[in-house]
């Protein structure tokens, strides 16, 4: 099964019995391990950056616990601290916890289960620190495109285009379905273009009928027709030396094309109920998500009006052919929606990021802001999990659930097998903890895996089990879970 990459952990404890005991508990867990029995050379430790977790005794000489701690924070904010104290300096623990240590374990352990599992809980915290500091890169080195993100190589080309046309001063026609970010691409062409301080101008041609699209493009004369009561300016004389972005171009009625198809020719434009018409310097930026060859194949769209537009074509992909750039995309949202909510919402499980990956987002990016904006308003988690996903996510491949091969078609090979394996791997661990009494040493020999092995898979995958101390909580000591 696929591990991911496991968190090196440092451990720091002048009593060398404890040092190897804690060593070698970790280092059968699969972590490597560093093991120093001196604060002031863990310090210099600390500062490898491979070091993801330091386990530090507060009582130590030359340098205390609580100062290497405040020294590693100080160096390293983002390795996650684990203190060890004997019971008599539980105080300090808690004084420790409020400087930035993680969270502290009393010596002697008295279940060697809580070490691993702070341990895990320290890592899986750096790991999603690791993944949100690696998305915040990649969405600072894409904020040239003001807020245009995406890491795939469909948005790549998208961006690359987007560079070329902006120092033009062609008509482009936008392609893609409803919410792949047409408007969002014709702005970032005009805000990139020697026009970016001249208007740009947004018309959704679809949302108006014929009279009133004209007398809104092209203006009108007063009394050109009822409730004309005064002469208008359309938005072609509104953006003039700027931009006009025509959305869903395919929807204009035939006599408007011809209007418009004048304006493209001429540069000009003559009001409804005009006689003169006006100049006007305008770049036209049309978009459309129905086909517009099949249209003007079907005499629904004129072909003269077709060529002038579609000068250069931009396409945008659907989200579900671009899974790669859903994490981005879905960090951005959340980051986004966390500053406007002010609420402290920092990033997502991995089976969270793994049902946002698969879907089909019918709604493109629309849709997947609209389900962030959601979980953030809705969710009291720091972190959002499927749970705070609207209901159908949270039947995306999981524990217990039927892998949908279907659901995964659109995804590419790789990606598909790698989801599908995972869902296949809870469903199995599952399965096996139940049939074996939720015993883990039990299930893992049935499994062939090794105990520590098996429990790192099941911390992994997330699948519930519980631990000695757990099981003293619930009074239920005797149970027939697995004793470490
Ligand atoms: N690549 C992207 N990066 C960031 N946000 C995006 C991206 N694509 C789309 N969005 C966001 O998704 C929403 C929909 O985008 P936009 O309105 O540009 O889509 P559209 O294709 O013009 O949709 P429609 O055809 O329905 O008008 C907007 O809030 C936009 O900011």
């Amino acid at each position: 099964m696929n591990q991911p990459k496991r968190a090196k952990i440092l451990v720091v404890d002048d009593d060398p019995v404890v040092l190897k005991a804690v060593t070698s508990i970790l280092q059968r867990e699969g972590y490597p391990i560093v093991a120093i029995d001196d604060a002031v050379e863990g310090l210099t430790a600390a500062k490898d950056p491979s070091i993801d977790v330091a386990v530090l005794d507060i009582n130590m000489p030359h340098l205390s616990g609580m100062d290497l701690l405040k020294a590693i924070k100080a160096e390293r904010p983002d390795v996650e601290v684990i203190m060890m104290t004997a019971y008599a300096t539980v105080e300090t623990a808690v004084e420790a916890v409020k400087a930035g240590a993680y969270d502290y374990l009393t010596k002697p352990f008295e279940d060697i289960d809580d070490l691993s599992l702070t341990v895990g809980k320290a890592a899986e915290r750096k790991a999603l620190k690791d993944r949100t500091r690696a998305l915040e890169e990649a969405l600072t080195a894409r904020s040239q495109f003001e807020d245009l993100i995406g890491q795939s190589s469909q948005m790549r080309a998208v961006f690359k285009l987007v560079e070329t046309v902006s120092h033009s001063t062609a008509t482009v026609l936008i392609q893609g379905e409803s919410g792949t970010g047409k408007e969002l691409v014709a702005r970032a062409i005009h805000y990139r273009s020697a026009r970016k301080d001249k208007p740009f101008v947004a018309v959704n041609c679809s949302a108006l009928t014929e009279t009133l699209l004209e007398s809104e493009l092209f203006g009108h004369m007063k009394g050109a027709f009822t409730g004309a009561t005064g002469n208008k300016k359309g938005l072609f004389e509104a953006a003039d030396g700027g931009t006009i972005f025509l959305d869903e171009i395919g929807d204009v009625p035939p006599a408007t094309q011809v209007r418009l198809l004048r304006v493209l020719q001429e540069g000009e434009v003559k009001r409804v109920g005009a006689n003169e018409p006006v100049k006007v310097d305008v770049r036209v930026i049309a978009a459309t998500h129905v086909d517009l060859t099949r249209a003007k194949e079907q005499g629904r769209f004129r072909e003269d009006l077709f060529y002038r537009l579609n000068v250069i074509t931009i396409d945008l992909p659907p989200l579900r052919d671009r899974p790669e750039d859903v994490p981005l995309l879905a960090h951005h949202f959340l980051k986004l929606y966390a500053a406007k909510l002010d609420k402290k919402v920092t990033g997502f499980t991995p089976r969270a990021m793994e049902a946002l990956t698969v879907n089909r987002w019918t709604g493109n990016v629309r849709e997947l802001e609209n389900v962030i904006e959601r979980a953030v308003v809705l969710t009291s988690n720091e972190v959002l999990d499927v749970e705070d996903l609207p209901p159908g996510f949270q039947e995306a491949p999981q524990a217990g659930s039927p892998v949908e091969v279907f659901s995964l078609a659109h995804l590419p090979y790789a990606q598909a097998k790698r989801l599908a394996m995972r869902a296949f791997e809870r469903r199995y661990l599952t399965a096996l903890l139940e049939k074996n009494n939720n015993n883990v040493s039990s299930a893992a020999r049935a499994a062939g895996v090794d105990r520590s092995n098996f429990r790192r898979l099941l911390k992994q995958y997330e699948v519930a089990g519980r631990t000695m101390k757990q099981r003293k909580a619930d009074g239920n000591d005797s149970s027939p879970l697995e004793v470490a």
